[in-house]
C-alpha cells in the first residue's frame, strides 16, 4: 500500500488513460475530462479510488454521460482528495474492466501546473504552460492513481489556442486546426508511472540533433539548445551498450523557461531541462546523460514506492557517471563521484547527520515526498552501487546490472527485491562469500554519509583541490598567475570551488584574497550556472557585500532549487532583508514547489 497515495490499485487497477482537456490560459487551468479504464481485481470490489488535488470534479459518467455514483473522500492535507467511484453492481466481478469517465478542470492552486504570462517568457508574444508531476503533483493534473506502484498507459486531445504547440511525454498522433483552436493528439503505449505525464503548451520550434531527437524550446532559445546537447545520440547508444536496447522510440529534449525548478525532467520521450544548462561550451551535459540514464532506471525499473526513491537516482546517477566515464574516461567518472560527495555531504549536514530523512530508505508515513528531497537518493545511493561493484569487480556488476534492469523491466520494485536480485546472482556465480559482508539493512535504514564509503581517487581532481589548499595556505599571496586555473576543465573548476567552500566554511577566506581570486579568475563574469552558485556561496559566505546584489539578480534569473534554496539560504544569513524582499517581490515567477520549499528555507 503506497503511503503517499489515497487510491485502490490493488482492488480496482487503473490500466490506461484518456484526457480530453482544453487549455484556457485566460483562466490558468485544463478543463474536460478523463476516461479512467481499469480491472478489479478480485469479486468484492466495489469502488474505485483516484488522487486528485486542487482540482474541481463537476461530474462522474460512464461513456455514454450517463451519471456513476461518486463521493469526494475528507481532503488529507498532504496528499489531497481521494474520488472514490461506486462500481456499479452489475459490472462487479474479478477481472471485469470498468470504465469511469471523470469530468472536471485543474485550478489556479494545482501545484503540477506553471502558467507563465506572455512577459515572463523569452518571446514575449505568447502564454506557457508546463507540468511538473514528480513527486505526487500528478493528482493536481488528473484524477488517477498517482502512485509509481501502478503504470498506465495514455492518450489524450489538448486543444489550445492558435498558433501554440502542445507536446506531451508521448508520441504526438495528430494535429487539428479549426479556426483559432488546434486540437493535438497523443499516444503513450508504454505504461508508466503516472509521475511521468508531462505536457507543455507555448511558442515552441523544434531543431533536428539526431536519429531520434529534437530539441524544443522557444525560438529564442532553440539554437542554443540544438548546440548544446549535441551529444545526446552518443549518450543513448551508450546506454543501450552498457544496459539493454532503448525502447522509448524518441527522445526529444523540451529546453523550458528558467523558472523550471529542476535541472531536469525525465518525462518519457521528452525530457525536460533548465536553460541553466545552456553553459554555451556543453560543460553541463552530464545533466543529459542522468536524464538519458532514467530511460532505463526510473521509467522502466521504477521505484514502487517514494522511499525507494533510491531505485531510481541512484541507479541512474550511476549510469549517468559510467556513459561519462566510457565517453571522457574512467578519470570522469571518478571525478563525478567526487563533486557528488560533496552535495551528499552539504544535504546530510543541512537536514542533520541523525535526520531519518538521511536515510536511503527513509520512512515517507504522512510525509510529503517533496520535503524529503535531497541528494541522499543519488549519491548515497550512488555510493551504494560502487561499494557493490568493488565486492565483485567492474565486468561482473556491470554484467549484473544489465541483467537487473531485463529482469524487471517494466515494473514497480523494492529495495528488498533489488537486494534478493543481486544476492541470488552473485551466489549463482559462487560469489556468496564476497557479497556476504554487506549489511544491507544499515545501508538502507542508517541515516547520515555512508558507512562503507568507497575511495575515489583521480588525479585531476587532486590537482584543482591542491590549487584550492595553495590559495587557503597562502591567502593568495604568491599566486600571480592564472594559467592552471585556466587549464581546468568543468569539473576540475567546479571541484576547485566546492573545496574552497568546504575548507573555508569555519575559518573564511580574507577579503582580499577573494578579491585577488576574482581579479586573476574573473569568476564574478562567469555565464555557467554552477560557477555561479558556488562562487556566489563562497563570496557571501567570506563577507563580500558587493555580490549580494548580483546573487539577487540570479535568484530572480532562474527559479532551479539546487541554485535557489541553497543561495536563498546564504543570503539570508547576511542579508535576510535582501532575501526577504528578493523572494516576496517575485515569488510568483518561481514553480509552485519552488516557492513553497524556498519559504520554508526563510521561515516564510
Ligand atoms: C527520499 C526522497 C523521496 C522521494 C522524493 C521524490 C521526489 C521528490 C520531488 O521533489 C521531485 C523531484 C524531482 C527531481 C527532478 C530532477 C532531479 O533529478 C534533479 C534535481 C537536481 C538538479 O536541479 O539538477
Ligand atoms: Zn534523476
Amino acid at each position: 500500500m503506497d503511503p503517499s497515495s489515497l487510491s485502490n490499485p490493488s482492488e480496482a487497477k487503473v490500466d490506461s488513460l484518456h484526457l480530453v482537456l482544453t487549455v484556457d490560459f485566460a483562466k490558468s487551468c485544463l478543463a474536460g475530462y478523463v476516461d479512467v479504464v481499469a480491472t478489479l481485481q478480485n469479486d468484492q470490489v466495489s469502488e474505485l479510488k483516484l488522487d486528485s488535488n486542487h482540482l474541481n470534479v463537476t461530474g462522474v459518467t460512464d461513456l455514454s454521460n450517463q451519471p456513476i455514483k461518486y463521493h469526494l473522500a475528507a481532503k488529507h492535507e498532504i496528499f489531497g482528495t481521494a474520488i472514490v467511484i461506486e462500481v456499479p453492481q452489475e459490472q462487479r466481478g474479478a477481472n471485469k474492466t470498468f470504465t469511469a469517465r471523470v469530468h472536471y478542470s485543474t485550478t489556479v492552486e494545482s501545484t503540477a501546473l506553471q502558467w507563465l504570462s506572455k512577459e515572463q517568457t523569452a518571446g514575449k508574444q505568447h502564454p506557457y504552460l508546463f507540468s511538473q508531476c514528480q513527486a505526487i503533483h500528478a493528482r493536481s493534473l488528473v484524477p488517477c492513481q498517482d502512485s509509481p506502484s501502478n503504470k498506465v498507459k495514455y492518450s489524450a486531445e489538448i486543444t489550445v489556442p492558435a498558433p501554440l504547440t502542445a507536446l506531451m511525454s508521448a508520441s504526438s498522433t495528430g494535429k487539428k486546426v479549426d479556426g483559432d483552436k488546434i486540437t493535438y493528439t497523443f499516444d503513450q503505449d508504454i505504461a508508466i508511472p503516472t509521475y511521468l505525464i508531462a505536457i507543455v503548451v507555448g511558442h515552441l520550434e523544434s531543431r533536428e540533433i539526431g536519429p531520434r531527437t529534437m530539441v524544443w524550446s522557444e525560438p529564442e532559445m532553440v539554437d542554443s539548445g540544438a548546440y548544446e546537447f549535441a551529444n545526446t545520440e552518443k549518450f543513448i547508444q551508450t546506454g543501450e551498450s552498457l544496459l539493454t536496447p532503448y525502447i522509448w522510440k524518441r527522445y526529444d529534449i523540451l529546453l523550458l523557461p528558467p523558472s523550471f525548478p529542476y535541472g531536469g525532467m525525465e518525462n518519457p520521450m521528452l525530457v525536460f531541462v533548465t536553460p541553466t544548462l545552456l553553459a554555451g561550451d556543453r560543460s553541463l551535459e552530464n545533466v543529459i546523460a542522468h536524464e538519458i540514464a532514467h530511460s532505463w532506471c526510473g521509467n522502466l525499473v521504477t521505484n514502487r514506492f517514494w522511499s525507494e526513491f533510491f531505485l531510481n537516482e541512484g541507479f541512474t546517477v550511476f549510469v549517468e557517471r559510467k556513459i561519462i566515464g566510457r565517453l571522457y574516461g574512467e578519470d570522469m567518472f571518478q571525478f563525478e563521484a567526487i563533486n557528488g560527495l560533496k552535495h551528499l555531504k552539504d544535504d546530510i549536514d543541512q537536514f542533520g547527520a541523525t535526520n531519518p530523512l538521511t536515510a536511503l530508505r527513509p520512512n515517507l508515513d504522512g510525509i510529503d515526498p517533496d520535503d524529503a528531497f535531497s541528494s541522499v537518493p543519488y549519491d548515497k545511493g550512488f555510493n551504494l552501487l560502487c561499494y557493490l561493484q568493488s565486492l565483485v569487480g567492474v565486468t561482473e556488476f556491470e554484467a549484473w546490472l544489465k541483467s537487473y534492469i531485463a529482469h524487471f523491466a517494466y515494473q514497480s520494485i523494492t529495495a528488498e527485491q533489488m537486494k534478493n536480485y543481486f544476492i541470488n546472482y552473485f551466489t549463482e556465480k559462487g560469489m556468496a562469500d564476497a557479497i556476504a559482508v554487506v549489511d544491507w539493512q544499515s545501508w538502507f535504514n542508517n541515516p547520515g554519509m555512508p558507512h562503507n564509503q568507497v575511495a575515489f581517487t583521480c588525479q585531476l581532481a587532486e590537482q584543482a583541490k591542491e590549487l584550492a589548499k595553495k590559495w587557503i595556505a597562502t591567502k593568495g599571496d604568491g599566486i600571480e598567475s592564472a594559467s592552471d586555473f585556466q587549464a581546468f576543465n568543468s569539473q576540475q573548476t567546479i571541484l576547485f570551488l566546492d573545496t574552497l567552500l568546504v575548507l573555508t566554511a569555519n575559518d573564511h577566506l580574507p577579503v582580499d584574497a577573494i578579491e585577488k581570486m576574482d581579479k586573476l579568475y574573473h569568476l564574478t563574469e562567469t555565464r555557467n550556472a554552477e560557477y555561479r552558485a558556488k562562487w556566489y556561496s563562497l563570496c557571501l559566505q567570506s563577507g563580500i557585500t558587493r555580490i549580494q546584489p548580483l546573487v539577487a539578480k540570479f535568484l530572480v534569473e532562474q527559479g532551479r532549487m539546487k541554485f535557489v534554496r541553497p543561495l536563498y539560504r546564504e543570503l539570508n544569513k547576511v542579508n535576510r532583508e535582501l532575501a526577504v524582499s528578493t523572494f516576496t517581490t517575485h515569488r510568483n515567477f518561481y514553480h509552485n514547489i519552488c516557492s513553497k520549499m524556498v519559504a520554508k528555507d526563510l521561515g516564510l
